[in-house]
Order: C-alpha cells, then structure tokens, then sequence
C-alpha cells in the first residue's frame, strides 16, 4: 500500500470520526431537558413547544433546583396546647391514602426517583395551637348556581350539588397495583407539540393576511382590531397591540408577509411580558415544605392539574404531599387520591362536607412533621360570584398560614371561558393573593388570548399550561413559543 493511499485511509477515518461527534453531541442536546434552566427561545415548526422543563424555586431564592432535596428541619418548639373545640376534635383524624404498593418494592427506572421517603422514627411535630375553624356544612342555597349568572365556563353554571363526573368518567387510568412509570420532561415536552393548533387558523392566518397585505387603510386596521378581539385579548391589550404594530409598521416599512410576521411576534411577546417570573415556587424553605393552594371555579382543571404537578415534582425527586380539600365533591377526594397513588404521593383526606380549612390544615401539618417537601392542596371548585363560597377560601389559607407560608396560590383557569376568565381572576385575586395562572384545557380552544388580559390587568404571571387530559399534559408557560404556537409559525 503506498504512502498516498494510506495518508488518504487516515483522513477518511478522522474525517468519519468527527461527523459522529457532532451528530452525538447534537442528539444528546436535543434530548436533555432541564428543571432548572431554561433553554432560549427558538423558532417553531408547528404548534405550542415549551423548550424547557417546569422551573421550580423557593421563596426570594434563585429560580433553579438546589442539587439533592433539603433535609427536613427539627420541628419547631411546640406553643402551649389550647383546648380544641369538640368540634374541631370530631372532624380531625384526616384519613390518609397511602399510595398503592408504597410497601411493596417498587422498582422504578433511572433517574425518576419515584419513592416518597418518611421517616417513621422523626418526631412528629405536636398539633400547633390554631384557632379551629369552624365547621362548614355547606348550605345548598351557596352551592347551586340558581341566579341564572353567565358564562363561567359550562360547568360553573351547573348546580354544584348536581351529578358530577365521577372517577369512571373523567378517564383517569385504572387503579394499579404499581406506582406509574412517569414521562420524562423531555418526551412530555415533545408529545405536546402541535396541542395549539386550532388557535392557529384564528390568530395567525388573520393577522397575518392582513398585515402582509401592505398599506393598511383604516378598514383594515379595524379588522386586525376584530381579529384580536376575537382571540380574547380584551380591549385594552388589543388597542396597545395595535398601536404598536402601527407604530412599528411606520417606522421599518414593513412591506412583506415576512417582515409582517416578525413584527407581529415581537409585539406579541413583548405584550406577554417575557420578563416575568413563572418559577413554580414548590421547594421547601426554612425546613418546612413549600405549600401550594391550587383554586378556581367548577370543572376548569383544579384537581387534574394538582395531579400532572404531582407527578413532575416526584419525577424531580421530590416527596410530595397532596391534601384533598375539596370535601365538597366526593369524587374529588377520590380522584385526587387515585392520582396520588398513582406517582407516589400520600393523600390527606377529611370527611365529606366537612370543613375544607381543617383538611388543609391537617395536611399541611402531616407535611411539616413529615418533613415532605411540598404540600399541594387542591381545593373546590367555587364560583367567584359566591361570597360565602369566597370566604370560604380566604379561610383555607388564614388557617394554613398559621402553620406555615403559603407558597404558591395557583388559579386555574379554563381557556375556553375566554373573557370571563378576567372577572373570576379579579376576584379570586382578591380574596386569596393569586401568585400565578394555570391555563387549562389550550387543547381545546381557537383563543387562549385570556393570558394576555389577566397578565396585564393583574400582573400574575401565566406558569403552566394544561393542554390535555393526560397525565403528563402540562408545560411550562413561555411566552414566544406560546405567541408561535398563536402565529403557527414555520
Ligand atoms: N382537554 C383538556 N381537558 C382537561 C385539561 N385539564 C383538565 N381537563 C379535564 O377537565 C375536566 C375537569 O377536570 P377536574 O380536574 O375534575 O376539574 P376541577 O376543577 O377539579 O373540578 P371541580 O372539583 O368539580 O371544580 C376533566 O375531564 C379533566 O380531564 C386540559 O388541559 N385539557
């Protein structure tokens, strides 16, 4: 063999060599979905694409995972125990749903650590002294819808102490014997491509067949103003969405489709707020867990949405706690606590009809003597219209602050009530301090505009998104995937 031909044979080599680390390098980039850091923001072919995982944080801290889950902290020195009231007695002693096979060794894939650690030997902090709430048997008059108000979403208009679905039909998967196997981020993350499709035709071919039609004369302009409107950004997002694409139009001499396309993104986004924070704070703090406060009106997803949240704590390696405050409906109970033994999360439980406040409280207690590192509780569904209802939920967070910081008050929100999403955001607000937004169901809607009015008029950031009725169907909310996905940008 001659020189040349070997030095050839060298270099093909090298060359081979080199192709295969670039394409290894690029495909382990791809798969690799992190907790903690967001990847930036890249273009999308289709539909909604979040780019990285759920960001959780603790309190004033950094918006990232500490490496290994704190240790639970020594209990706090117990205050003089005051008497409770009989009552308070007689509805305490929670039942607690273990989840199934929690004993049973479960053998579960690297590196989701689904195991719920409880240190049987720590002390068990004493009761703390709290003022007993007092026992809400929930009056019939407060419960059903009878006023004949409109429009917060189909279910809030059904009488609460109608039929509601039960387990059988909110298609939760069966019981099992085994803990779930749960989706990695990053595959989760890819499944919900394309989830956004229908809001697409409305927001992003109108738009866009306007403004890259060129000169737009005042008819035109009013059309874009209908074509937002529709999308349920609401007057006033629509009006500064419009001004700035006339300004910006003027400015740069936008007289291509493209152009257009690129300008109307950025005023998207920028109207979103990109700079907010959608931390998810749900990491323990001060050797107490984090505890978030999941509300909203009837059917909009309060329950499912504890659960996805569940399952992504535990598959970042977190012991979760979940307390089942909605006493009202006894399949929620149930169904929270399926979802529970599902991922590997204990269910806190009171007797139905019974006070709400004392199942939360209960809960979060367990939490803090178990050293857990989050408590999510899911509480019932409440029109906003229904001050004692309101009241009500103002009462579940008094009582679980003196226990401890709430974290987090989630509202859920229904995408497809569009502009009454606003009202019930206003109230809900004001009652129990919302700290962020869960956009439900954006699977099913032509708008999702909503999360531009609630972000402007309350300045709560949207977090996550629910954009299915699967168990792993929740992501990240990100501002220019979400305005991409409105675009159907690619
Ligand atoms: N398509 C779709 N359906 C969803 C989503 N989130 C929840 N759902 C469905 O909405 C229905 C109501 O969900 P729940 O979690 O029971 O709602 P809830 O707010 O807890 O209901 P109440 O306790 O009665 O107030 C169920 O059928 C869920 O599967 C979503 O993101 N997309």
């Amino acid at each position: 063999m001659s020189t040349t031909t070997l030095i050839w044979i060298v270099v093909l080599v090298a060359a081979l060599l080199a192709v295969a680390l670039v394409a290894g390098v690029a495909l382990s980039r791809r798969r690799r979905i992190s907790l903690t850091e967001k990847e930036p923001d890249r273009p999308v072919t289709k539909g909604y694409r979040a780019g990285g995982g759920i960001t959780f944080a603790q309190p004033g801290g950094p918006a990232t995972k500490p490496a290994e889950p704190e240790p639970a902290a020594k209990p706090a020195a117990a205050k003089p125990a005051e008497e409770p009231p009989a009552k308070r007695a007689e509805a305490a002693a929670p039942v607690v749903d273990e989840p199934v096979g929690e004993d049973a060794p479960v053998e579960t894939p690297a590196p989701v650590d689904i195991s719920v650690p409880v240190d049987t030997a720590a002390p068990v902090e004493p009761v703390v002294p709290v003022e007993a709430p007092e026992p809400v048997r929930h009056p019939v008059a407060d419960r059903t819808e009878v006023d004949g108000q409109p429009g917060v979403g189909d279910d809030a208009s059904v009488p609460r102490d109608s039929v509601r679905p039960g387990l059988v039909d909110v298609q939760l998967p069966e019981e099992s014997s085994e803990i779930d196997e749960i989706e990695p981020t990053a595959g989760r993350l890819e499944r919900l491509r394309g989830r956004l499709s229908r809001s697409r035709s409305t927001l992003g071919s109108g738009l866009l067949g306007l403004l890259g039609a060129g000169d737009l004369d005042e008819d035109s302009w009013t059309d874009v103003e209908d074509t937002l409107l529709m999308a349920d950004l609401g007057a006033a997002v629509t009006m500064q969405v419009v001004e700035a694409l006339r300004q910006q139009i003027a400015a740069r001499g936008v007289r291509t489709p493209e152009q257009a396309r690129t300008l109307l993104r950025e005023v998207l986004v920028d109207a979103l707020h990109p700079s907010m924070d959608r931390s998810l704070h749900a990491l323990p703090h001060d050797g107490k867990p984090a505890v978030l406060l999941v509300v909203g009106v009837n059917g909009v997803g309060k329950t499912t949405t504890t659960g996805k949240l569940a399952r992504v704590l535990i598959a970042d390696g977190r012991t979760v706690l979940l307390g089942a405050a909605d006493t009202f409906r006894a399949a929620a109970a149930d169904q929270l606590a399926t979802w529970g033994s599902r991922v590997g999360a204990r269910t806190v439980r009171g007797p139905e009809g019974g006070d709400p406040a004392s199942v939360a409280f209960d809960a979060v207690k367990q939490g803090v003597g178990e050293g857990v590192d989050t408590v999510l509780v899911d509480t019932a569904g409440r029109l906003h219209t229904k001050t004692g209802l309101m009241d009500e939920l103002g009462k579940v967070k008094r009582v679980v602050e003196k226990q401890t910081k709430v974290d987090e008050v989630l509202l859920v929100l229904d995408a497809t009530t569009g502009q009454n999403g606003l009202t019930q955001a206003r109230v809900f607000s004001e009652v129990v301090d919302v700290t962020g937004i869960v956009l439900t169901k954006l699977d099913g809607t032509a708008k999702g505009g909503i999360v531009f009015q609630v972000q402007r008029e309350l300045g709560v950031p949207v977090k996550l998104v629910g954009l299915g009725e699967g168990a792993d169907d929740l992501a990240p909310f990100e501002p220019a995937a979400f305005v991409d996905a409105l675009l159907g940008q690619g």
